[in-house]
């Protein structure tokens, strides 16, 4: 798939743009804070109906307007799609060719990327929360199913925290049955998260392992382990999981009372990483670190075209200049032809230009983008 033409209105430092993108790759060229970011932060909220940098859809409006647009005419397998964005102070309204999705999981997936940015190396080593809205946010791009399910159990777990929070310092038969009630809701809920999420770390862990030994000659084994709250047997079995999840319940009983929050689920899990066996959050180099989140994305790549048919868009944003000449060339040599491909940069120079084979060049400046024509061409 690849994005032929988009619009802006009012997003971020943007007040109208429009711009037409090669089928290949596209640079995006400019002095800092000039909207490079923004830019690609709006083909990720294009497809993902979210940003991959705040949780706030205020921030995306333009300073003193009341709604952002973003559009996108869109060339997939199976022929053109037009996706239309509207984000407002109170909420957001999705059109797929022209009409208004209610759900937006039917939106999400009709357009796939991968981002690739700085702050990637989070995933690696910041905090189980940024891990799980990494996988969230994947997940959702690849089974159009998981936004839905994922938003029944954040309603079920807000509900339950609430009701956990009352029954402190009571004891009663009517609200242990109560209690079992929202056990009952939270399991079947949080076992279809714990069975997608299994499932695509699964997938992915094949192919980053692969990347990974590519990327280091083959001196490193790349393991990514699924670290659900408490311990599964076998993901095959949902039954089997609920079981598990209820049992886990009934012990945590006390202790999630006396805290009012619930403590088992899939809003407490975490991924962990292993290069040659050894966790590279604690023991991994900084470079290694680098190079898994690295395989990660390229990982992404390939999981996505093997889910949905298609090569996903790449989004790199001022990444390059950061890679040594190895990793830069494994990146490029994979979306070489096969993936269109936007790139931010502040110079050329940070680019192996040598190694592409033809790019569109665009100058950012102030909300503003002019196309300066191709290199390489
Ligand atoms: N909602 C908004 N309305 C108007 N301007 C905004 C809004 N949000 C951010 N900006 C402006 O956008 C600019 C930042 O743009 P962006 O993050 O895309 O920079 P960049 O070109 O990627 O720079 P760098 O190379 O430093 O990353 C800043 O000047 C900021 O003030």
């Amino acid at each position: 798939m690849y994005l032929k033409q988009m619009k802006l209105q009012h997003y971020r430092n943007y007040g109208h743009i429009e711009l037409e993108a090669s089928p290949q790759v596209n640079i995006f060229i400019g002095p800092n804070a000039q909207g490079k970011t923004n830019l690609l932060e709006s083909i990720y909220v294009l497809a993902l109906t979210k940003s991959h940098r705040t949780h706030k859809d205020k921030e995306l409006v333009q300073w003193n307007e009341e709604r952002a647009i973003i559009q996108g005419e869109l060339e997939r397998r199976y022929g053109a799609c037009r996706l239309d964005l509207m984000i407002t102070n109170h909420g957001k309204k999705a059109k797929l060719n022209g009409l208004e999705q209610k759900k937006l999981s039917n939106y999400i997936g009709s357009l796939n990327v991968v981002m690739f940015a700085p702050e990637d190396l989070e995933i690696v080593k910041g905090s189980p929360s940024t891990r799980r809205r990494f996988l969230d946010m994947e997940i959702a791009q690849v089974y159009p199913g998981y936004v839905h399910q994922l938003g029944q159990f954040q309603k079920i777990l807000a509900q339950r925290n609430q009701y956990l929070k009352q029954q402190f310092g009571k004891s009663n038969a009517s609200s242990d049955a109560m209690l079992d009630i929202w056990n009952q809701q939270i399991a079947a809920s949080g076992t279809k998260i714990m069975q997608k999420r299994q499932q695509f770390i699964y997938k992915l862990q094949k192919w980053a392992d692969h990347i990974h030994s590519g990327i280091t000659a083959g001196a490193e084994k790349l393991d990514i382990v699924y670290r659900p709250s408490f311990s599964v047997e076998s993901f095959d079995d949902e039954s089997m999981v609920f079981e598990q999840f209820m049992v886990k319940l009934t012990q945590m009983k006390e202790q999630e009372i006396r805290r009012g929050t619930t403590l088992v689920g899939p809003h407490r899990d975490d991924i962990e990483f292993f290069i040659n066996d050894k966790e590279a959050h604690t023991y991994g180099s900084q470079g290694q670190q680098r190079t898994t989140a690295l395989s990660v994305k390229l990982a992404e790549i390939e999981l996505i075209h093997q889910e949905v048919g298609e090569y996903p868009i790449l989004l790199l944003d001022d990444v390059l200049s950061e890679l040594d000449r190895n990793r830069q060339t494994q990146l490029i040599e994979t979306f070489q032809s096969k993936v269109q491909t936007f790139i931010t940069t502040t110079g050329l120079e940070s680019v192996n230009l040598q190694k592409l084979q033809e790019a569109k060049i665009f100058n950012v400046e102030s909300g503003s983008i002019v196309s300066s024509g191709f290199a390489n061409s």
